[in-house]
């Protein structure tokens, strides 16, 4: 089978990888509610076309922090692509930087930052999980802006991790050589046990101007949900934000990112870029998050789906038909530069 669309990718990559490995990268906690949820927000969405507006040629290129971004499209941090591929990150990064995509580094890489920023032609941001014990985040921290990421985003919505059901009953374990290269310790088997150990579940906001206070690069905030927390994220002064609820990952029951968006852009009301990530599986879906307000958005498993059908070149291809899809879905909706796209495009 030719793989067409990132649903293709999603059951070859169900084919191929171990069934606990499956099952920890495509599940979410509790009953997966949240996790179907977010799929389902864009299944509803049904999009209003403009015609005869001469939208041949989109032009789909934005810029962040100043950056050129190719689309308004970037890889979500996730844990150890090593899990889908033995090259992980690495083949990550080359994918994304052949079609000009930033990648966001989790703290749990597999492959080292200096191998990732060295193979980067596009940005590079790294994902920050707070230790219990700072003086490790801030050597995780210092590690990475000195390999030279080029932003940090602070995951807000894992003081540890959510109870995710498949993992508990397959007693899941990192395989062996699956470890978190970029952290000084020793790796772990367990996840879940290790964020209980080692993530610190008493973080305030008082954490952004510690944050401020080693790093002078751009801050963003990762699991945002609702608009007060987005006006105090605002008032603490971050760069940005990631609208998220980790794929559904942590706790069951909060809604799906999508449907959460429009009142948190509103909350934010441009005073800095508001991205989203869960379940943008189609470029429509890419569509109608910038149509309400979003500067661009992440993509998580579909990344890992490709790694596991083909390595490098599979996630090139996930992430080159998103492009494609988008920029079909402008062509069609009359929308030809990013500019055009607009609340009225959506319908229900
Ligand atoms: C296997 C896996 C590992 C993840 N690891 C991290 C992580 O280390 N840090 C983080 O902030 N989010 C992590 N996430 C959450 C993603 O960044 C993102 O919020 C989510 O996967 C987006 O939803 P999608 O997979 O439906 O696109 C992980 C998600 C998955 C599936
Ligand atoms: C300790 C690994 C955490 C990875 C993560 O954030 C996730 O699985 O969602």
């Amino acid at each position: 089978m030719t793989a067409l669309t990132l649903g293709d990718y999603e059951n070859l990559a169900r084919a191929r990888l171990d069934r606990l490995v499956w099952d920890f990268c495509a599940g979410g906690a509790g009953e997966e509610r949240t996790l179907t949820a977010n799929m389902a927000a864009f299944d509803d969405v049904r999009l209003r076309p403009t015609v005869l507006r001469g939208a041949s040629d989109p032009d789909i290129a934005t810029r962040i922090f100043g950056d050129r971004w190719a689309a308004p499209l970037a890889v979500a941090p996730m844990a150890f692509h090593t899990l889908a591929h033995p090259d992980g990150e690495l083949a990550t990064v080359r994918a994304a930087t052949s079609v000009g995509m930033p990648v966001v580094v989790s703290t749990m890489a597999g492959r080292r930052f200096e191998e990732l920023v060295s193979a980067a032609g596009s940005p590079l941001w790294l994902q920050v999980y707070c230790f219990r014990d700072r003086f490790r985040t801030q050597r995780l921290i210092e590690h990475g802006e000195r390999a030279g990421m080029n932003a940090l985003v602070l995951t807000v919505d894992a003081p540890r991790l959510g109870r995710r059901l498949r993992d508990v009953r397959n007693d899941f374990r990192l395989p062996p050589g699956i470890m978190p290269v970029n952290l000084d310790g020793d790796g772990f088997s367990s996840p879940a046990a290790h964020a209980s150990a080692e993530l610190d579940p008493t973080l305030d906001w008082s954490v952004i101007d510690w944050l401020r206070s080693i790093s002078s690069l751009p801050l963003l905030v990762k699991g945002i949900l609702t608009a007060s927390d987005a006006e105090r994220a605002v008032r603490a002064g971050v760069d940005g934000i990631v609208v998220s609820n980790h794929g559904g990952r942590q706790l069951d029951g909060v809604p799906a990112t999508f449907e959460v968006l429009p009142e948190i852009v509103a909350a934010v009301a441009g005073s800095c870029p508001v991205l989203v990530d869960g379940g943008i599986r189609r470029g429509r879906d890419v569509l109608a998050c910038l149509a309400v307000g979003a500067a661009a958005v992440l993509v998580g498993r579909p990344v890992l789906h490709g790694l596991a059908v083909g390595g490098q070149e599979g996630a090139a291809h996930v992430l080159g038909i998103l492009i494609e899809e988008l920029t079909d879905a402008m062509t069609l909706t009359g929308t030809p530069s990013l500019a055009d796209i607009h609340p009225g495009l959506i319908g229900h």
